[in-house]
């Protein structure tokens, strides 16, 4: 007898292939692309540069690493980027491919191919020539995208600087696998994200209560998101980079205890004024 799970699975891949069978979802055959580049990774998938066969045109594939456990993941990603499809902040989503892997059929989501990398990375090799007009830029950039995201009702839960992509200077917002329905939220066993990014209040509620996670991710907890990121933009560091791996408990503890990064002199207080105000 199938598992619940086994279920779940085969209703997503049947939401899949009707969607390529009733042209709900583009389908292009896997032998249209070529000069295939491995470009990055992350928990649950591989991220190939390849280009449209007879065409200059660029893409991103996304290879998930193990259709039967992330499915649902993939699933929820397609339906949510469709929603948000036409925004020049987010990454686009083109279609879908598939990939005979021996027995298996691997699914790759074809995306808009963004040339620089993540912001994390972007800031990194090019913070020296960036001024304060393009540093507001990508501060709006990143506003107007999650923005566009709440007003279709749907919360990214993921928001940091390697889950944002730059092309042509422009930032596209990417990595939709933990995002969700606000209607569809439930409250959240696992914490998904990275620590300095996260709202603090996750951890609260958890440990005030003493049992079970009670806090619900809502539009607020992108918005502490963003606040994160707007420093970091007007740094070009990570948030807390000098603590590693280890010191996570110790960090975590410090920052429900208040602890946030101190603005960076020069920056103009307006741009302060936006990511530490409480009043969101
Ligand atoms: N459209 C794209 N254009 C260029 N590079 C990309 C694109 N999408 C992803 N990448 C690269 O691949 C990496 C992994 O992608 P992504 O974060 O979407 O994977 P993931 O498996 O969902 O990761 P996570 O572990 O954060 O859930 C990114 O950090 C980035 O370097």
């Amino acid at each position: 007898m199938a598992s619940n799970s086994g279920i779940n699975e085969d209703k997503q891949i049947q939401w899949l292939e009707n969607g390529i069978v009733e042209n709900y979802i583009n389908y292009y055959d896997y032998n249209e692309f070529k000069d295939f580049q491995c470009i990055g990774s992350g928990g649950f998938s591989k991220v190939y540069r390849a280009t449209l066969k007879n065409s200059d045109t660029v893409i991103a594939l996304k290879c998930i690493k193990n259709n039967n456990l992330f499915i649902k993941e993939i699933v929820n990603e397609i339906k949510l980027l469709q929603k948000v499809n036409l925004h020049v902040n987010i990454i686009k989503f083109f279609g879908i491919t598939k990939k005979k892997n021996n027995e298996d059929t691997n699914y790759l989501l074809i995306l808009e191919y963004a040339d620089s990398g993540t912001l994390g990375e972007f800031l990194k090799n090019n913070f020296s020539r960036l001024d304060w007009n393009m540093k507001l830029q990508f501060a709006i950039q990143i506003a107007d995208a999650v923005s566009c995201l709440h007003e279709n009702d749907i919360i990214h839960c993921d928001l940091h600087s390697d889950n944002i992509l730059v092309h042509q200077n422009m930032l596209k917002l990417a990595d939709f696998g933990h995002s969700h329905r606000l209607a569809e939220v439930s409250t959240q066993k696992d914490i998904v994200g990275v620590l300095p990014y996260i709202d603090p209040q996750f951890f609260q509620t958890q440990t005030s209560n003493n049992k079970s996670y009670c806090y619900k991710p809502n539009k607020k907890s992108d918005i502490y998101s963003i606040g994160v990121l707007l420093w970091e933009i007007s740094s070009g560091y990570k948030p807390f980079k000098s603590y590693n791996s280890y010191q996570r408990n110790k960090l975590l503890l410090e920052i429900l205890d208040g602890k946030r990064e101190t603005p960076i002199p020069n920056t103009p207080i307006d741009y302060i004024n936006i990511y530490t105000s409480i009043n969101v």
